[in-house]
């Protein structure tokens, strides 16, 4: 018997972010939207606790108890009393280190796949309450679709979305670690006045009618400037898919994938093609968004 859960990556187009807070989490106003990129967790009985990987970039992805899979699985076991004795297979899609929260898209498929394993038949709110332990993005990862994240991100308001809207993303030569981008964003922001984050109706309009040159006008991501600063490259691939005819050209959440929004999929497929040849990055995708969360596919024997 084993269990595969399919869960989606995602893109901010909106992430506004506060002054760092006394726990060094930051407040955020965060606009996700699920695209179609997935990682499948497959979770297996075993004697012990056991993480593989495979795909392209499996190599980066720790195999002890930090990763996220792992702990899903050891906080869900814990809270019913059993053992966490279960083989985690990730099929890994999502970008590692990309800011697409491929780690958090594994958190929550682990646990969605364990409880349905074990029988542990947990609720929504025990389900979202464990993601959120651990970490602000594997809330998103669980609901899918669009939603708008408050607190340090974790606190999910869904949203209607009127249509689908596409997407190319580039990613890049090398990872950029979240905490070190935030780290960034507090030292620009030092001697600044930095404002309480709040999402652009603006954008939340543009995400209902499904209107992507309203939406293109309305993107926007605070740690933007951090992950440039950073990773100064990132700069030739935005100026490379804006050159291709890119609606919009962002750094996606803390990067260094960068997101470019397409009118229609033919004008994603020609913006990916550009950003192919042009050789400011590693490989390109192209999906669509929003899609659902977490979501069993393979129960059986
Ligand atoms: C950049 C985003 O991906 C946008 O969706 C998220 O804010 C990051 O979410 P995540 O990877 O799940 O992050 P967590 O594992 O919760 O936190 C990793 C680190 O990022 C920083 N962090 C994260 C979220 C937040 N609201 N403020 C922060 O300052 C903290 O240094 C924290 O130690
Ligand atoms: N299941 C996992 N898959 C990938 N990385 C993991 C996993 N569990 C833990 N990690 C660790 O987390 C780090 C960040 O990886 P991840 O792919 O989640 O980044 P990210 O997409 O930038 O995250 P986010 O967008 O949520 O900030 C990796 O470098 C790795 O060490």
């Amino acid at each position: 018997m084993s269990v595969t859960v399919r869960v989606p990556a995602k893109v901010n187009v909106q992430l506004a972010v506060g002054a760092a807070r006394p726990d060094g989490f930051h407040d955020l106003a965060n606009v996700f939207l699920a695209v179609g990129l997935h990682d499948e967790v497959t979770a297996t009985p075993a004697d012990a606790l056991r993480v593989t990987c495979s795909g392209p970039d499996a190599g980066q992805v720790p195999l002890d108890r930090t990763n996220l899979a792992a702990r899903a699985a050891i906080a869900l076991a814990g809270r019913h009393g059993l053992e966490p004795a279960v083989h985690l297979h990730i099929a890994k899609d999502i970008p590692v280190a990309g800011g697409m929260a491929g780690g958090s898209a594994d958190g929550a498929g682990a646990l969605l796949a364990c409880d349905e394993l074990w029988g542990t038949n947990a609720s929504r709110e025990e389900l979202l309450d464990i993601c959120a332990e651990l970490g602000s993005d594997v809330p998103f990862s669980l609901v899918g679709g669009a939603a708008l994240g408050t607190g340090r991100g974790e606190r999910l308001t869904g949203l209607e979305v009127g249509g689908s809207f596409h997407w190319v993303f580039a990613m890049a030569e090398r990872g950029l670690s979240t905490p070190a981008v935030f780290r960034e964003f507090d030292r620009l922001t030092e001697t600044l006045d930095v404002p309480e984050p709040v999402a652009s109706q603006e954008l939340l309009d543009a995400l209902a009618k499904g209107d992507p040159d309203a939406l293109a006008a309305a993107v926007s991501n605070d740690l933007q400037p951090a992950a440039l600063s950073l990773f100064p490259e990132l700069a030739g691939t935005l100026a490379a898919g804006r050159a291709a005819g890119a609606l919009a050209a962002l750094v996606s959440g803390s990067g260094p994938t960068t997101a470019f929004l397409a009118r229609e999929e033919e004008s994603a497929r020609q913006v990916a093609e550009a950003l192919r040849t042009s050789g400011t990055c590693r490989t390109v995708r192209t999906a669509s968004g929003p899609v659902p969360g977490a979501t069993v596919v393979a129960p059986g024997r």
